[in-house]
C-alpha cells in the first residue's frame, strides 16, 4: 500500500481573471475549489493512474471536511487525524502571471503527533510512505526522525516533498526519493543556482547523504535527475500552461506509478516529467492519457 501523508493539506482556490490589479476590486471569471496539498495530489494522480492509496494527514473544520469528501468522491480512502484548527484555503490566482498566497499549517499537538506514529507502526515491509508539503515549524525534529526509524524499521520506503528547515532536517533519514524544486534546493543551500550544472552539483552532494534519487524541478525547464548510477537532464514539454499548481506533485505520483511497474529510474523520470507537464496544461491535475499522450516529447540526455 502507498500511504501519503499531508501534514498541511489545503482547498486550492484557484481564480482565473485576465487582468489582475492589486489595491482594486478584481472581478473574478471562472473559479475552482480542489482538494490540494501535496500528499493530497499525489493521491490524486495515483489514483487517476489506477493506483490506489490512502490519504493520511491533519484536517479541521468544515475545509478538512470539503477536503476529506472530495477524496472520498473521487474514490481514495482517507485516515486524516483531526486537527482544532480549520484547514487553510490557499489562494491560487491565475492571471497574465501566477501568484499564489499559501495559508500556515494547523499547531499538531504531541498527542497527534503520536496518532500519526501509530498508524505508521501498523504498516507492512515494502509499503510506501510519501511526507509531503510544508510541515508545521513547531514541531521539534525528532518527530521527524522518529517516523524515519519507524519507517526503516518496518521496511517502508520513504518519499519526501517537503521544503524549508524540515527538509533540511529530512535529509539525514536516507529517504528513497526527494522532490525540491530549485527555488527549494537554493533555499536549502542559501544560495542562487544559474545553471543546470550547480543545480546537479548540489543535488550530488545531497544524494551522498543516502538518498537514492534526487529529482530536481526546474519548472517550464524540465528537471535533473541523480541518483547512483546516473545523472539525467529532461527538457519538459511546451505547450498552453494552464495552472502549475501541483506539477511537481504530479512529477513525484508519476515517477513512483512508473517505478512500481519496472523499477527502472530513467523511464520513471521519462514518465514523472511529462506528468508534470501535463498538470501544467491542465486546470486540474493531470490524467494518464494526458501523460501518455506527452511522453515522447521528454527528451533526456544522460550527462
Ligand atoms: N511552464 C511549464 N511548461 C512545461 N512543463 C512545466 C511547466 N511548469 C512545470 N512543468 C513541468 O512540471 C514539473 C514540475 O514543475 P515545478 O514548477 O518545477 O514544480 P513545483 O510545482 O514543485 O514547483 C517540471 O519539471 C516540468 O516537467
Ligand atoms: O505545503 P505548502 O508548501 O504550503 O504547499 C501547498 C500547496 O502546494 C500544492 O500541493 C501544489 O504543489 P506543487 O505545485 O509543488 O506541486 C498545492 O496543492 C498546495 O496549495
Amino acid at each position: 500500500m502507498i500511504y501519503t501523508c499531508t501534514m498541511t493539506p489545503s482547498i486550492d482556490y484557484t481564480i482565473h481573471l485576465p487582468t489582475f490589479k492589486p489595491g482594486e476590486l478584481n472581478r473574478t471569471e471562472h473559479v475552482h475549489y480542489y482538494p490540494g496539498g501535496k500528499g493530497i495530489n499525489v493521491s490524486r494522480v495515483l489514483h487517476r493512474l489506477g493506483i490506489s492509496t490512502t490519504a493520511l494527514g491533519f484536517a479541521g473544520g468544515f475545509t478538512g471536511e470539503f477536503i476529506q469528501q472530495a477524496l472520498t468522491v473521487e474514490g481514495i480512502q482517507t485516515d486524516f487525524i483531526a486537527t482544532n484548527e480549520i484547514t487553510r484555503i490557499n489562494v491560487k490566482i491565475k492571471a497574465e502571471k501566477e501568484s499564489e498566497l499559501n495559508g500556515p499549517g494547523p499547531i499538531i499537538s504531541k498527542q497527534q503527533q503520536r496518532a500519526l506514529l501509530t498508524k505508521i507502526e501498523q504498516f507492512q515491509k515494502n509499503d510506501w510512505f510519501l511526507l509531503a508539503g510544508s510541515l508545521p515549524e513547531t514541531i521539534d525534529s525528532s518527530f521527524y526522525e522518529a517516523i524515519a526509524a519507524t519507517c526503516n524499521r518496518k521496511g517502508v520506503h520513504l518519499v519526501i516533498d517537503t521544503s524549508g528547515k524540515a527538509l533540511h532536517q529530512l535529509l539525514q533519514t536516507e529517504p528513497f526519493l526527494i522532490k525540491p524544486n530549485q527555488t527549494e534546493l537554493e533555499a536549502l543551500f542559501n544560495t542562487k543556482l544559474h545553471t543546470t550544472e550547480q543545480v546537479i552539483d548540489r543535488a550530488k552532494q545531497i544524494m551522498r547523504t543516502g538518498i537514492k534519487h534526487v529529482m530536481v524541478s526546474m519548472g517550464e525547464k524540465g528537471a535533473i535527475l541523480v541518483n547512483e548510477d546516473t545523472t539525467l537532464v529532461a527538457e519538459s514539454p511546451q505547450g498552453n500552461v494552464i495552472n502549475t499548481v501541483g506539477a511537481g506533485d504530479s512529477m513525484v505520483a508519476g515517477f513512483l506509478a512508473s517505478y512500481l511497474i519496472n523499477q527502472e529510474s530513467q523511464e520513471a523520470f521519462r514518465y514523472a516529467v511529462a506528468a508534470g507537464s501535463a498538470t501544467a496544461f491542465s486546470h486540474d491535475l493531470c490524467d494518464k492519457s494526458h501523460i501518455e499522450h506527452l511522453i515522447d516529447r521528454v527528451s533526456i540526455t544522460q550527462v
